[in-house]
This record gives C-alpha cells, structure tokens and sequence, in this order.
C-alpha cells in the first residue's frame, strides 16, 4: 500500500521551501506565509507530521503482520520527501504492479480528496508506462472507529477539566476551506460537501459523548481577507462563547487526523492563550492518529477491497473518495 500525506519541513531551511510547494498558483498572500513561516519556526522548522505518519505506518505494519497480512507499506507526500512521485517510482522499480492509496484525510472536497487524486495522478504520469495501478481508499469521517476515537479524546478532555467540565461547551474544529470551495453541488444536488461531512462527523461524536449541544467550527484559514471563508473562527467563537457566559470548552480537533501543526499551534498556542485570556477553561481532546482503533479502521479500509468486508459507516451521507489512477470521485466531492 501507498500511504500517501501531506508532508511537512524537517529544519528551518526546509520551510520556505515546503510552504512554497504547498501554496503554488494557491493565491495565499505572502503577510500569511510569513507567519506561518513562523509557526513552524516555533518548532525548529520541524512538523510534527512526519513523525505521526511514521508512528501510524509503524504501528499498521504490527498489525497487519500480526494478521498474517504480507503487505509492504510504502510512504510518499504531496508537498515534501519523500514526495510521492520518488516513492511510486521506486514501487515501480520493486515490481509493485497494483497497491491500495491510503490518504491522511479523513474528508471529501478539494484539499482533503481531489488533490490526492491528482497526486496520483502525477506521480503515475512521472513513472510512465511502470507505474503501478493505484486504488484510493474511500473516506472515513464517519466510520464508527474513526468516530469512536475522537468520542473517547473528548471524554478524557471532560476528565481532565475536573471540576470545570460540568458547564464545559464541546466546540469541534477542522480548517477552513474558501466558501466557494465548499459549494459545489453534491451528488445529492445539495452543495457543501466538506462542511456537511465535518457536521455528520461532529454530530456523530457529540451523540456519542451524549453532548446535548456543541458548536462545529473552523480553524487555521489563509488567502486574503476579502475571500469569505467557512466562519466562526474558533477564536471569535471563544470569545462569543465567553459573552454568553460559558466558562469552559473542550475542543475537539475532529478535522485533523493526528497532532498536525494546525494542532499543535492554531489550538494548544494559539486558541489555549485566547481562552486563558479570557480566564476560561479549555481542554483539547486528542487526535485520533494517536488511537489504536485509528490502525484498526485503516486495516477495515483495506479489507473491504481485499476481502469484501462489509463497509462500516454512520451516516446516510454517500461514501465516496475510493477512485482508481486518480479518476475523479462521485459528483460534486472534489
Ligand atoms: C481541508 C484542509 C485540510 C484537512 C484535510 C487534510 O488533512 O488533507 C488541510 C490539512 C493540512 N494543511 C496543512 C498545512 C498547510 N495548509 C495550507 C493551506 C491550506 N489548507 C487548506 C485546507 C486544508 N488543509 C486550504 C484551503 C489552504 C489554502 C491554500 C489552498 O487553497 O490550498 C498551508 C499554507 C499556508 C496557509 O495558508 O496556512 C499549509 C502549510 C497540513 C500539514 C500540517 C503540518 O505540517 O503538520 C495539513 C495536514
Ligand atoms: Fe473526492
């Protein structure tokens, strides 16, 4: 299989770099690359991402030994090394005929599917003639062990609130996308795809938690400011949030599949310091990157093109994301 990322800086000299392959012909204003520049600089210019996906494939690769399943698992990225047309060009040079594409996003849309496909689709093209024939896995924000993970980082975020999670507000966050982005019809005929899956995943972990009320919202936005984008930031929201007198919020990062720098930065700095200001509680629940069941559900995404298995998800809304050679998916998702 092709694990297939995001990629992200190793060191400082690597982020400019990094940032610039991300946002070519993005239209990202050159002020929002700067200050993300420094996020990352935070970090010694090392994302976090890497290592995660190195954590995930390692514990993948126990798994799938433990179940007897001989299955090579090869690593490559959108955005940094290994990038991915080096890595399918080297499955090509191992004799790798047909490999299952596993993509670290959980939804539909531009950034979190169409953009794979054209990964795929790149890399293919760079090998040529060997390149292996690549079958995507679908998407899984509401796959009940995708679901279940994030359910039970919001009870730990309760727990550790103590006293304080009694009135706590569950806040669920992912990035924002342009608004226009999020309006192409759906193959329902219905527009916002990626938001309205973000609002199924959000409401299935609130169900779960046995959460009355919640508030979905957005994080880590760029372009220029006069492009609407999915709105309430998470930070305007901690502040509306505090005006309605809520003293305490667990926040659960469902839109990130492990502790990306949008986490580690846009929440545990950024969103944690604007809560403390306002002198309110804030616990933020883990990723699901981090949980064992996250393994577990990648192996089900994998046995439902190996075995047949039976396809396991919450919502009514269609599945889709699962292409071959980077075919466009189901109207309307990306
Ligand atoms: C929906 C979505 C996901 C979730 C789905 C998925 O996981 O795929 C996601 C994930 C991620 N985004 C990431 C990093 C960045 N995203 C950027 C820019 C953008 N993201 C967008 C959307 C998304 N992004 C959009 C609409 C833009 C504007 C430019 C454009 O229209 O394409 C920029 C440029 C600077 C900036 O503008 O912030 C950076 C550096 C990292 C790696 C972090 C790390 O290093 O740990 C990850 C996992
Ligand atoms: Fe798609």
């Amino acid at each position: 299989m092709l694990f297939l990322s995001f990629g992200g800086p190793e060191g400082p000299e690597e982020v400019r770099p990094f940032l610039e392959n991300v946002t070519r012909g993005r239209g990202v204003p050159p002020e929002r690359l700067d200050e993300v520049a420094e996020h990352y600089l935070h970090f010694g210019g090392v994302s976090p991402i890497n290592r995660l996906n190195e954590d995930i494939m390692a514990a993948l690769r126990s798994e799938l030994d433990a179940q007897g399943r001989d299955l090579p698992i090869y690593f490559g990225n959108r955005n940094w090394h290994p990038m991915v047309e080096d890595t399918v060009a080297r499955m090509a040079d191992d004799g790798v005929r047909r490999a299952l594409v596993f993509a670290t996003s959980a939804w539909g849309g531009y950034s979190g599917c169409k953009q794979y496909h054209e990964d795929i689709v790149r890399a293919r093209e760079s090998v040529g003639q060997r390149a292996p024939e690549l079958v995507k896995l679908r998407q899984f924000f509401d796959h009940p062990l995708f679901v279940g993970a994030n359910a039970d980082a919001v009870r730990a975020a309760y727990a550790e609130l103590g006293e304080r999670a009694e009135q706590a507000r569950l806040v669920l966050t992912a990035h924002s996308i342009p608004l226009r982005a999020d309006e192409r019809p759906g193959a329902d005929g219905r527009p916002q795809w990626y938001s309205r899956q973000v609002a199924e995943a959000a409401r299935l972990v609130a169900e779960q938690v046995g959460a009355e009320s919640y508030d979905v919202v957005w994080q880590s936005r760029s372009g220029p400011p006069q492009v609407p984008w999915l709105e309430p930031d998470i930070c305007d929201h901690l502040q509306d949030l505090h005006a309605k007198g809520v003293g305490s919020v667990v926040v659960s990062p469902i839109g990130f599949v492990s502790d990306h720098l949008e986490v580690v930065w846009d929440l545990d700095n950024e969103a944690e310091e604007a809560a403390a200001g306002l002198g309110m509680g804030f616990a933020r629940a883990a990723t699901a990157g981090t949980d064992p069941r996250f393994v577990e559900m990648i192996v089900e995404l994998i046995a439902e093109h190996t075995d047949a298995a039976p396809v396991c998800k919450l919502s009514e809304l269609r599945m889709a994301g699962s292409t071959v050679n980077g075919a466009l998916c189901a109207p309307g998702c990306c």
